[in-house]
């Protein structure tokens, strides 16, 4: 058939019968052991200032780190054309499993666990990875596959750099890397953001909207299959467009993107609309990522640059509140741009704006209490982790399954509004999640990628591929956990929640 496979898998597959690609993809990424001189992965957390009981489970989780480290070999830095893989010079962690390269908003995650193993110079060459892509094709790309250019993943790389810098002070690293910050930033402005109309008011947010109209070189068959509803080629390409569209989200694949006739979620794929949503927690991201930017400057003492990030802080901030903030229901909402209107259901993702502190002061506690009543309501206690959603869609990043970043986000959320219920409620949030993750680690031996919120220790499943272990993000962020919430002494270094 015509078409059948796209260019890049074609490219790769005719040049290399079967056998010789399983030869390539061995040599093309090795596994490294041993990390670089300054890092020293038997990491401070493991240090002696908690319950042995989270010792020894932090010990276990910092000894994943070898095996989930890769370098990419030579070989593909001398022939690129032969191999998918994009030649990035320093080493990574990849997620795991079936997940052989890296990921870009993974690493966001990843590269807390790092800097908590005190690996500070692993976390450096992951940056520096993506300030080179940053550099080469002006965004960081979903992953390192040249099948992953046409679109990026929820933008952190600002956040990263955060995270580095204010544990290691190298704002010498940072003055000469935040020109390639900035950079991925306009990319975000220029390409992603759109109008909304509320109230017949106009505001700029963000929305997931990949250039692309072709099926994904790494689930073509399903795409095919998915779209292939559709009589007319264009039908076909929109549909195309808002999966690629959906896999930037990361939440691939949720109701979140789905609309019925009426505009409410809905579990058919087929009707998948990504770009129709205004997402809260992407604009959460770019918020946090623009007031970064102005601290920044203002540490690199370059004001006009600072004030330019202050006022798109600000923007954001208010069209955050405005446009997503629901007062009725005390939360923030995804928007559909077709109806003008918010989306009333429950999603992990709501609570983004809380963690990003997109609020202004004198809310913030307020904001807090609302969210914590929220949480009560739909009975999210009850659960062994924050479900992505309360809908059974069958699709990975909805019910029952709950996803370990979202724990994180929703969890500080709670705890940095300085409301005292809303903190009581992230600590029992934290300890349902940590336990369910222990329990299954006892279980299987593995971490998952994502685990079921219905039973304590149970891992989840649906959506297009099978549940997969390692896990680069659940570490990470299981690590941030364990260190904010089960702590007995004070710390050498300052922490790094968020
Ligand atoms: O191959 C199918 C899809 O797989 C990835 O998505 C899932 O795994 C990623 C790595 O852990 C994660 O970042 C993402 O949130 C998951 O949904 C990939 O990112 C997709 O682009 C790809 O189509």
């Amino acid at each position: 058939m015509k078409n059948k496979y796209p260019t890049e898998v074609l490219r790769e597959e005719k040049r290399y019968p079967i056998t010789v690609i399983h030869l390539i993809s061995f040599t093309a990424l090795f596994k490294i052991t041993t990390f670089s001189l300054t890092d020293n992965p038997d990491g401070q957390l493991a240090a002696p200032r908690r319950p042995s009981w989270g010792r020894n489970f932090l010990k276990k989780l910092i000894a994943i780190w070898p095996q989930l480290s890769r370098k990419i070999s030579q070989h593909v830095f001398d022939q690129p054309d032969t191999f998918s893989l994009i030649p990035v010079k320093n080493a990574f962690i990849i997620p795991g499993g079936r997940f052989k390269e890296f990921y870009y908003w993974d690493s966001y995650w990843i590269l807390k666990g790092l800097l908590l193993s005190d690996m500070k110079e692993t976390a450096k060459g992951i940056i520096d990875n993506f300030i080179y892509m940053v550099s080469t094709y002006g965004f960081v790309p979903n992953g390192g596959r040249i099948y992953y250019l046409n679109r990026s993943q929820p933008p952190v790389l600002t956040l990263m750099m955060k995270d580095y810098v204010q544990y290691t002070n190298d704002f010498v690293f940072l003055a000469k890397r935040i020109d390639v910050l900035e950079k991925e930033l306009q990319f975000w402005l220029k390409k992603r953001v759109t109008k909304v109309v509320k109230d017949g008011e106009s505001y700029h947010l963000a929305h997931f909207d990949s250039e692309s109209d072709t099926p994904r070189p790494e689930s073509y068959l399903e795409d095919l299959e998915t779209c292939s509803v559709y009589n007319t080629t264009e039908q076909q390409h929109e549909c195309y467009t808002d999966l690629k569209s959906g896999a930037e989200s990361g939440w691939d694949f949720t109701s979140r993107w789905i609309f019925d006739y009426e505009g409410e979620p809905d579990t058919d794929l087929t009707k998948i609309s990504t770009r129709r949503n205004i997402p809260v927690d992407l604009n959460a991201f770019l918020y946090k990522s623009f007031r970064q930017m102005q601290y920044f400057y203002l540490i690199l003492r370059r004001h006009d640059e600072a004030k330019y990030w202050q006022d798109k802080a600000e923007e954001w901030k208010i069209n955050i509140e405005k446009v997503l903030y629901n007062t009725e229901d005390g939360i923030w909402y995804d928007y559909d741009l077709k109806l003008n209107k918010p989306r009333r259901h429950f999603a992990a993702s709501n609570f983004a704006p809380l963690w990003a502190n997109a609020i202004d002061e004198d809310l913030k506690k307020e904001r807090g209490q609302n969210a914590a009543r929220y949480l009560k309501k739909y009975g999210i206690l009850e659960f062994h982790g924050i479900p992505s959603t309360l809908f059974t869609s069958g699709l990975q990043w909805d019910f029952p399954n709950a996803w370990s970043p979202y724990q994180n986000i929703v969890i500080f959320g709670l705890e940095r509004s300085g409301d005292q219920e809303a903190q009581s409620i992230a600590k029992a949030l934290a300890h349902k999640w940590v336990q369910s993750n222990m329990r299954a680690f006892d279980e299987n031996k593995v971490m998952f990628e994502k685990y079921n919120s219905l039973i304590s220790g149970q891992f989840g499943g649906g959506g297009e591929y099978h549940i997969q272990s390692g896990f680069g993000w659940t570490n990470g962020s299981i690590m941030e956990l364990i260190d904010y919430y089960f702590r007995v002494k004070s710390r050498k270094h300052r922490p790094i929640y968020d």
